[in-house]
């Protein structure tokens, strides 16, 4: 007997394929994959960053020259269709068998990805994409649980407690000022840059350095991006009547992860673990 949505063990029907569900949307750099995936960990769940699909899809639409979604939807929508996506829980994003990890966070995708996002035509195919995706990430999370808590998947995005999974057993809605939301991203750019400096460095390449943007633009990108995500006519971003609304302004990254993990355990029936969650 199936059972998809998860309740305690001692009032479960069925004992097996327990699944449960935790939605995580907010604007952008809101901390909402760091987050999502740290939670997935300490809990045993899958974990799906529903961003990198809507990357994936702007990233064939800017290979394929489709600059006017409106004229060129069906092409679009053709392409994403006989894609293959890879979604590796906690890893690389593949492509059509490519490892597009970093391609998809470049500056010309953060420019046009709310853009491709807001076709209802391309939310439909991806919404076919983020359900099998998770079907798969919560069988595997079933597969490596230890029984003392529930399978399921952490998902992350800006409709996922609203549009894709309505009925999340919990709704968490991720947000901070716009001013740190800007340094952040700029921090974690800094961070990857120099990563990635060191890596050439060590294998003696030559690469040029890309310009990098400052807080300012950065603060303007992601203002632009917000905007047209929360008023856009199909699944815009909002925050979900149930959803628990976390401002981590003022959070460490710890709490933040504890806060959700605590919530997510008192809704499965076990105890509380972590002293600093608010
Ligand atoms: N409470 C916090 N305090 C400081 N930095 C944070 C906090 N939460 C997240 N971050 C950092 O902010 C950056 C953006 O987070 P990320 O998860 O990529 O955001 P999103 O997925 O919402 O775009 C990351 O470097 C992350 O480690
Ligand atoms: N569930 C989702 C997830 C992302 N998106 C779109 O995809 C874009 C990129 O999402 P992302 O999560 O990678 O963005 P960041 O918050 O990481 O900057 C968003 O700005 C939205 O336009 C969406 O419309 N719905």
């Amino acid at each position: 007997m199936f059972c998809r949505r998860w309740r305690p063990i001692s009032t479960a029907i069925c004992h097996q394929a327990r699944a449960f569900t935790i939605a995580i949307d907010g604007p952008a750099a809101s901390g909402k994959s760091s987050t999502a995936r740290a939670v997935a960990l300490e809990l045993g769940l899958g974990y799906i960053d529903s961003g990198s699909i809507y990357r994936c899809a702007t990233l064939l639409a800017l290979r394929n020259k489709i600059s006017d979604i409106d004229a060129r939807h069906a092409d679009l929508i053709g392409l994403i269709s006989h894609s293959k996506f890879d979604i590796r829980i906690l890893r690389n994003v593949w492509l059509n068998n490519e490892d597009v990890s970093k391609e998809i966070r470049c500056a010309d995708v953060n420019r046009f990805v709310a853009e491709i996002a807001r076709d209802a035509g391309v939310r439909a195919e991806v919404l076919k994409i983020q359900r099998s995706v998770a079907a798969n990430a919560e069988k595997k999370s079933a597969a490596a649980a230890d029984g003392t808590t529930p399978n399921g998947v952490v998902m992350d995005g800006r409709d996922i407690g609203s549009a894709v999974f309505p009925n999340a057993e919990l709704k968490v809605y991720l947000d901070a000022s716009a001013m740190a939301r800007a340094i952040r991203r700029w921090d974690q750019m800094n961070s990857a840059r120099n990563a990635q400096g060191k890596r050439s460095e060590e294998d003696g390449a030559q690469t040029e350095k890309p310009a990098y943007p400052t807080v300012e633009e950065i603060a303007r990108e992601i203002e632009e991006r917000d905007y047209a995500d929360i008023n856009r006519a199909h699944s815009p971003l909002r925050i979900a009547p149930d959803a628990v609304v976390i401002d981590n302004t003022n959070l460490t990254f710890e709490q933040q992860v504890h806060t959700i993990s605590d919530l997510a355990r008192e809704r499965m029936g076990i105890p509380r673990k972590h002293e600093d969650s608010i």
